[in-house]
């Protein structure tokens, strides 16, 4: 293929859609929601506009979404502030396509892992629209967030966003998850996990019983990372458009320590960083997430996961590639 035509799905590649998402009710620790504005006063904005000369459309505001706090907002099959993070995520959801739509690659910081409901399903209906394809997801994490409320053992929302994005946890209720329509769906085909290691007895019946592809710690210690970003694409196609969500949580603590949940024997900073080069590579990212970086859980400023972070959205948009 000649060097200039792209593969006609390709968002524009300088063109940045940024979505900066202030919400931690998928979960209880309180401070992940002040990530967005930690990553970009340690210069994120500026390094993507400046150093890897993108076009950032960026609405300028960390959304707090203070405005769609219900008045009540009672537990619902287990679910905890279900109301709030079904109002954010549609609103968030929004935002991504009108972005995605428009052709750009969207970039969203989190906030916890929850607000992947909204980030998935914009790309996932933009993508649809433009192009009549389905997205893949490759989702980076120590967790497999696939409980349905009733398998939950927490009744935390930010463990549950895959099985709302692939149908398997089912709601009719429109203020509680029922807004996402076949249009945002993401298939259980088209989904990679790397870096697991924490799963829950109900999450790991899921895995099995739908077949996902998923690599644990243990296969990217039996094969490395490099042979597992071959086979995850493989199993992707390589001209599928990628919406990648990274949890920081996938990282080792030692590198990331400023998270809610965090889980020893996770990839080191150059395996994070290397799974996000590999991304790049492809040119089929349409969409990132940042998200479970939570500033408030270190008396040492959280120094070193926010450099963490910004070094995984730097290599995804392709700053360490030559
Ligand atoms: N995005 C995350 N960090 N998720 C952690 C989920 C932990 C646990 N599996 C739960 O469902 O509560
Ligand atoms: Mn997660
Ligand atoms: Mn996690």
């Amino acid at each position: 293929m000649a060097s200039s035509a792209q593969p006609k799905f390709l968002p524009n590649r300088h063109d940045l859609g940024f979505v900066a998402v202030g919400f931690s009710g998928g979960q209880p620790k309180p401070g992940v929601d002040a990530a967005p504005m930690a990553l970009i006063e340690a210069g994120l904005i500026q390094q993507l506009e400046e150093d890897l000369e993108k076009k950032v459309s960026y609405d300028g505001t960390v959304h707090n979404y203070a405005e769609l706090v219900p008045s009540d907002d009672p537990d619902y099959r287990g679910m905890k502030r279900p109301k709030f993070a079904s109002a954010v995520t549609k609103v968030v959801s929004d935002q991504v396509y009108s972005h995605a739509k428009a052709g750009k690659l969207v970039v969203t910081l989190g906030g916890d892992h929850s607000i992947a409901i909204g980030t998935v399903s914009g790309t996932a209906k933009a993508v649809r629209e433009r192009l009549g394809r389905e997205i893949a997801v490759i989702w980076v994490d120590a967790h497999a967030d696939i409980n349905t409320p009733e398998t939950s053992e927490s009744g935390n929302i930010h463990g549950m966003p895959v099985a709302f994005l692939t149908g398997l946890a089912k709601e009719e209720r429109e203020d509680v998850f029922g807004w996402l329509k076949e249009e945002h769906m993401l298939s259980t085909k088209k989904l990679v996990y790397i870096g697991l290691r924490d799963i829950d007895k109900g999450e790991k019946k899921i895995l099995r019983e739908y077949g996902i592809k998923a690599f644990s710690m243990h296969d990217v210690d039996r094969h490395g990372i490099g042979k597992i970003m071959d086979m995850a694409i493989g199993w992707i196609g390589s001209d599928t458009p990628i919406h990648l969500s990274f949890d920081i949580d996938a990282l080792d603590p030692i590198y990331a320590p400023s998270t809610g949940t965090a889980v020893r024997g996770g990839l080191t900073l150059r395996e994070g960083d290397f799974i996000c080069e590999c991304v790049a590579e492809t040119g089929s990212l349409i969409a990132l997430d940042l998200v479970e970086v939570n500033p408030s859980l270190d008396e040492h400023g959280a120094s070193d996961t926010v450099r963490a972070g910004l070094s995984i959205v730097r290599c995804a948009l392709g700053d360490t590639l030559l």
